[in-house]
């Protein structure tokens, strides 16, 4: 069936009730009224001891694109119901907030901000659930692969998970977070060109089914490419694979560049073994084992533990799917709101979960570097106006405020910088390779205890004493209030 409609912008990739409550605002009055929402997710992922910020490139993109269609407007008009005096609103519509962010590769904790949204109520409204979308995911993968490459170390990472990732922009963006985290590169070609990650892979079995014997089909491919890594575990790894893969290696000589060989099933740490002797005797030294098949950072550890003999690790799955955690939970909530004084006033979301309580009020973030061994002390979210005290700050953690220490000869460095002022793109985007470089500098201010992959220590997020202040005085104020709307 033919669409009617094109699929010209992306400003419609929202939840219905975002453009609902908009329509509100806007016959009510209140849509110029300037809002503030931050973005911030409440537990960190996979048991890890920090998160790895990325996402802010397709935001960029997205906001810059931020329009309607006349596409839009027609799908709005003629299927969804909405009537003409609001669809001329939207049709002008662009962004001409304020966005703050952290860079990516930023390393990012629960409960702060990692972007805040300054602008009239309906554009903040509407960019929340792109915004979300794209962050959630992007961060959740470039976190999942931060924690493969702890386990890797120097080794080399190709991320494989095309295949099997939830469609085709999630194995793009996917494969990017996971070039950002510290992956050497990619097997998605298209990834590659888009974002000049390093491309690089083997051969499937379909090759060597297709031409029935290993020595064949690798004989074949060494004939056409320089650089051959063979797949050996078609038939029988260590009878078949390895051996023919080393006869063709010794036919061709200089003539290729044998890389080594790679295993995708079977017992990896066994054959990894078995099948570096085997090309060692044969002379093959230099020559590398890559493993792939459902690995994860559990399997990584647990090969390495059994000595496996294993150079270079292809890993899809369970990367590109964060088969282990689906969802990152970023959330994007107001904090403050135009009052019709024209004041700024704080907003707050009571629950009976503590932990769902918001925070209220503009605010910045900083992470406590200190001075001496230059790791991160924490991070300490303060008032948006509030100046930090230069020689002596007191950290507490906002729940357990008994948990608390004394931070002195420190340097505080705020970790958002403005995107976009007024609707104008104020920030030079780094490259990839910079992030990545900023990543790597990142883990090195992080202390080990926060990066094992197992059980890490809970980095300290704190509060300021007037953004705590702050806090519980909104919460008695809602109290307060909520328990006259009662008694009415
Ligand atoms: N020595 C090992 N210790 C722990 N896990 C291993 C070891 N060797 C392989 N694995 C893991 O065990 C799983 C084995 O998967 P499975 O039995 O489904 O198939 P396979 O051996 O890969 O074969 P096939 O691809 O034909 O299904 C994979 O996740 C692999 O990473
Ligand atoms: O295991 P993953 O971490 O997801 O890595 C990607 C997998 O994709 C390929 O298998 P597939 O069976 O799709 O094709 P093949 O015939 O090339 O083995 C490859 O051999 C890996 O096993
Ligand atoms: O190049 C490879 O070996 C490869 C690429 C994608 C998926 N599996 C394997």
């Amino acid at each position: 069936m033919k669409n009617i409609y094109q699929d010209d912008s992306l400003t419609l990739h929202t939840d219905l009730y975002q453009i609902n409550m908009v329509e509100t605002y806007w016959r009510d009055g209140r849509y110029k009224k300037r809002a503030v929402f931050e973005l911030f997710f409440r537990k960190l992922p996979f048991g890890n001891g920090y998160a790895v910020f990325a996402g802010l490139e397709k935001v960029i993109q997205f906001i810059q694109g931020f329009r309607f269609s006349e596409d839009d407007l027609e799908y709005l008009k003629n299927e969804v119901g909405y009537q003409d005096d609001f669809l001329d609103y939207l049709k002008g519509l662009r962004f001409t907030g304020t966005i703050r962010c952290m860079k990516e590769g930023e390393l990012v904790f629960g409960n702060e901000p990692i972007l805040s949204v300054d602008a009239p109520l309906c554009e903040a409204q509407l960019v929340e659930t792109a915004l979300l979308n794209i962050i959630n995911y992007q961060t959740l993968i470039a976190t999942k692969a931060s924690r493969i490459k702890q386990v890797l170390g120097k080794e080399i990472a190709m991320e494989f998970g095309t295949r099997r990732a939830q469609e085709m922009d999630a194995a793009i963006w996917g494969a990017r977070a996971s070039y950002l985290a510290g992956f050497e590169g990619t097997s998605n070609v298209r990834a590659g060109k888009l974002f000049q990650i390093p491309v690089s892979g083997t051969h499937a079995h379909s090759m060597v089914q297709a031409y029935k014997d290993e020595y064949t089909a690798f004989r074949k491919y060494a004939e056409t490419h320089k650089d051959c890594v063979f797949l050996v575990d078609t038939y029988d790894t260590l009878k078949l694979g390895v051996p023919n893969a080393i006869k063709v290696a010794k036919e061709m000589g200089d003539s290729i560049n044998f890389i080594g060989i790679r295993l995708d099933s079977g017992d990896l740490a066994y054959l990894s073994k078995e099948a570096r002797k085997l090309l060692d005797e044969a002379g093959f030294k230099d020559a590398k084992i890559v493993a792939s098949s459902d690995l994860d950072e559990y399997t990584i550890l647990n090969l390495k533990a059994q000595g496996a003999k294993i150079d270079s690790w292809g890993i899809g799955t369970k990367l590109i799917t964060a088969y282990d955690q689906a969802a990152l939970g970023a959330v994007y909530k107001i904090v403050s709101i135009e009052g019709n004084d024209g004041k700024m006033e704080d907003t707050i979301k009571i629950s009976s979960n503590p932990v769902k309580v918001t925070t209220p009020g503009i605010k910045k973030v900083y992470r406590i570097i200190n001075n001496k061994n230059k790791h991160a002390e924490g991070d300490y979210i303060a008032l948006e106006d509030e100046g930090l005290p230069e020689k002596k700050l007191r950290m507490f953690h906002p729940t357990h405020t008994y948990m608390n220490k004394v931070v002195t000869n420190f340097t505080a460095k705020e970790l958002h910088e403005v995107i976009f002022s007024k609707g104008d793109l104020v920030y030079e985007t780094p490259c990839l390779e910079e992030s990545r470089e900023y990543l790597k500098q990142n883990l090195c201010a992080l202390w080990d205890e926060y990066k094992r992959t197992l059980n890490p220590e809970e980095y300290p997020v704190d509060l300021s004493q007037k953004c705590w202040d702050n806090k519980m005085r909104n919460i008695e104020e809602v109290k307060e209030k909520v328990a006259e709307m009662k008694a009415e």
